[in-house]
């Protein structure tokens, strides 16, 4: 597949600016006089089975009531005397109450559904003051979720605080709490790169898309040379903020546009076209489950598919199960296939020997209880022994090693990639690669940055 590639013009095109949207803010003044010509709020409806806010596409997210008037938070405090007697006049909903202040919420009209995850449903809206696109994601009602979503909304202030640039990760514009529901406004961005390749059949993305994907992935979780670009901002392990849920589906591009590519010859000996995005630009979503590393983390984290060693056999962990993830998430990128399609521990570990070789001794012999079960006699794995089926057992045996599987789908820069991946996926945390140093490797050296 990666020889019908054409990387050079491939490479300058997937580099243009994604374009930004026209936005013409208008007056407070002007969005209150049309509110008040307007029908009130959409009719109270109970949530459905799993608690999702119910709605239809062309409905407001937010109340409008008589008084309704759009106000930033600094405008609030510097008003709120003067206007205190028109502010009791709003009804709850339009108020979101804090420590000391009072905001009326932005007014969104619900356009489409965009995506949906445990927590919640995210929904394309127009933001009728600012004239943008915004994605916002409301959560489940269930006192769980709402505890998320406010421990992701803390995260994501303290990024906006401390990532002025907004480069890396996705930009929280606003939240409020409606009918039970904690809604956060964000910047609209793209699809995930799970859903890009998955329209695209999983044709795999171009070595150098990857290379970009991983340069910025990297750049996101660590902090490296874009404090000495931009002094004021700092990444998520330099921030002592620890992702743990990285996966193709937490990765948007910044843009929906792409551009199509002649791709495999089918059956008809007709050219298949395929896309690749035409901007590299991604972000990172979904901060929800991300801790401050304040040490001694145990318990499960990630999801399956981008979950460390580590993790598994219940060692502990912090920074490098972020950059784990990052080694399976490209080569998921680069192959169209998940590296380790498996849903269950012991087959799991398998599959890690069979791609990477066996597992040192010294974590083997420190997995804790839980994990106990999966190691025969504290020395090795319990495999093939305790494998679930002869299919699970065959499909292990069957795995290529990690070179075979870049060899496969990579055309150029075989051994660098070959060698980054190792060095991401290496087993013991303490000898994993650092964010930062992986920056540094030569994989990253051969590129359009240079
Ligand atoms: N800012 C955004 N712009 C465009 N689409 C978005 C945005 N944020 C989220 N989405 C879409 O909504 C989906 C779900 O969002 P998110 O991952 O935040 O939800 P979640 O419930 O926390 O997911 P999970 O089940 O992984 O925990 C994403 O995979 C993406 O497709």
């Amino acid at each position: 597949m990666e020889g019908h590639r054409t990387r050079k013009r491939a490479r300058l095109g997937w580099d243009v600016p994604p374009t930004q949207p026209e936005a013409t803010p208008r007056s407070l003044l002007d969005v209150a006089k049309e509110d008040l010509a307007r029908p009130s709020s959409p009719p109270l409806r109970v949530d459905d089975r799993e608690g999702h806010y119910v709605f239809n596409v062309g409905e407001n997210l937010t109340p409008r009531c008589k008084y309704w008037i759009l106000l930033s938070e600094f405008q609030v405090s510097r008003l709120a005397l003067l206007w205190k007697s028109a502010i009791i006049g709003f009804c709850d909903e339009c108020i979101r109450r804090s420590d000391h202040n009072l905001t009326l919420i932005v007014l969104n009209k619900i356009l489409s559904k965009m995506g949906e995850g445990t927590f919640c449903r995210v929904l394309e809206c127009w933001d009728r003051q600012s004239r943008e696109l915004v994605a916002v994601k409301v959560i489940r009602s269930a006192q769980r979720y709402c505890d998320a979503a406010k421990h992701e909304i803390d995260i994501l202030h303290h990024l906006a605080q401390n990532d002025s640039s907004g480069l890396r990760c996705v930009q929280m514009l606003n939240w409020f709490d409606y009918r039970n529901h904690i809604c956060i406004v964000f910047e609209k961005l793209g699809p995930s790169l799970f859903d890009f390749l998955r329209r695209n059949n999983y044709y795999p993305f171009p070595v150098d898309l990857v290379r970009e994907f991983g340069r910025q992935l990297l750049e996101s979780v660590a902090c490296v040379w874009i404090i000495l670009l931009h002094p004021t901002s700092y990444h998520m392990h330099d921030l002592h903020l620890i992702h743990t849920d990285l996966k193709p589906e937490n990765v948007l591009l910044i843009s929906s546009e792409n551009v199509k590519l002649p791709g495999k010859r089918n059956s008809w000996d007709e050219m298949m076209l395929r896309c690749v995005p035409k901007s590299s630009a991604i972000k990172l979503i979904d901060f929800g489950s991300s801790v401050f590393d304040n040490l001694g983390h145990r318990g499960i984290v990630s999801t399956r598919h981008y979950r460390a060693p580590e993790v598994i056999l219940g060692l502990g962990w912090s920074y490098p199960c972020d950059v784990w993830s990052v080694g399976c998430i490209l080569i998921e990128l680069c192959s169209g296939k998940t590296l380790f399609q498996t849903h269950e521990n012991l087959e799991h570990l398998a599959m890690m020997e069979s791609i990477l070789g066996p597992l040192p001794k010294h974590m083997i012999q420190k997995a804790n209880c839980g994990a106990e079960k999966y190691i025969r006699k504290g020395a090795r794995l319990n495999w093939p022994e305790g494998a679930a089926s002869r299919e699970s057992i065959r499909v292990v045996r069957e795995l290529a090693r990690l070179k075979g599987v870049v060899d496969r789908y990579v055309s150029s820069s075989r051994t660098e990639f070959t060698d980054l991946l190792q060095s991401l996926l290496k087993y013991d945390p303490a000898e994993r690669i650092t964010a930062q140093q992986a920056l540094r490797h030569p994989f990253f050296r051969n590129s359009s940055h240079e």
